[in-house]
């Protein structure tokens, strides 16, 4: 069965498809339903990065290093999926009722895996906050903070990947970002990670102590110790 319910003012469809929920642009089909699905990401991920993906070693895992992570970007969760398959746990802030309406209902399907279900639910926690607003009243410590604010894309709209272009019309491009910066290294223990597009500068101008470059986005990182 499938219901689909038009959101006020945004072009957006909620649509529910057999126990899944997802978001549709009503207006162009082609974009496709966007929806968070670990376990279809879990064999995505290991198919295509192992274990040593650019955002882990960012972060500082490492054999015996399992840092404790606050995403304060979460998205649809996918770094922070990628950190919890390998150990670490990780508070996810998201501040889109939409996105984090997602985000909640794939942690619920995945928290019911056989496979993957008890360490989602070990080590995934979703806050619906903002990182600017919020962060610091929650009161929430880890040793990392992780942050990958949208970026308004130079590339033509069709270059962009679908889902990145639901993001676009559906949050915008996170103009604030620069905030998030200052918000982070208050609460981080060890050190801040914000992934960049490879050709976008520093957040707050702020030039990081590291970075680490993949072909298409950059991690600055910020030590603290
Ligand atoms: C590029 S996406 C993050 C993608 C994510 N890293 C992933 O792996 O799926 C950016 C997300 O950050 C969220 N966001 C931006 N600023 C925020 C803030 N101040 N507090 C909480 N969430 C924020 C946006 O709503 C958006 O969902």
């Amino acid at each position: 069965m499938q219901l689909c319910e038009q959101l006020p003012e945004t072009g957006f469809c909620l649509v529910l498809d057999g126990d899944c929920l997802a978001l549709r642009y009503c207006d162009e089909a082609k974009l496709g339903d966007v929806k968070v699905d670990f376990l279809a990401g879990r064999v995505a991920h290991r198919r295509q990065y192992g274990g040593a993906e650019a955002v882990s070693k960012a972060v500082g895992v490492k054999k015996g290093q399992r840092p404790s992570v606050i995403d304060g970007t979460a998205g649809l969760g996918r770094d922070a999926f990628v950190l919890a398959n390998l150990g670490c746990e990780v508070t996810m802030l998201e501040r889109s009722p939409w996105v984090a309406a997602l985000l909640d209902d794939g942690l619920r399907r995945a928290k019911a895996d056989a496979d993957i279900g008890e360490w989602v639910g070990q080590r995934m926690r979703l806050i619906y906050a903002s990182s600017i607003d919020d962060l610091a009243q929650q009161n929430l410590r880890a040793d990392v903070v992780y942050l990958d604010p949208m970026y308004p894309h130079r590339k033509k709209s069709a270059q962009v990947k679908k889902e990145m272009r639901v993001f676009q019309l559906l949050v915008g491009a996170d103009l604030d970002a620069d905030l998030l910066l200052e918000q982070a290294l208050k609460v981080a223990q060890k050190r801040v990670v914000v992934k960049r597009p490879s050709y976008a500068e520093p957040l707050a101008g702020k030039v990081a102590h590291n970075h680490l470059s993949t072909k298409t986005h950059r991690f600055d990182i910020y030590s603290l110790i």
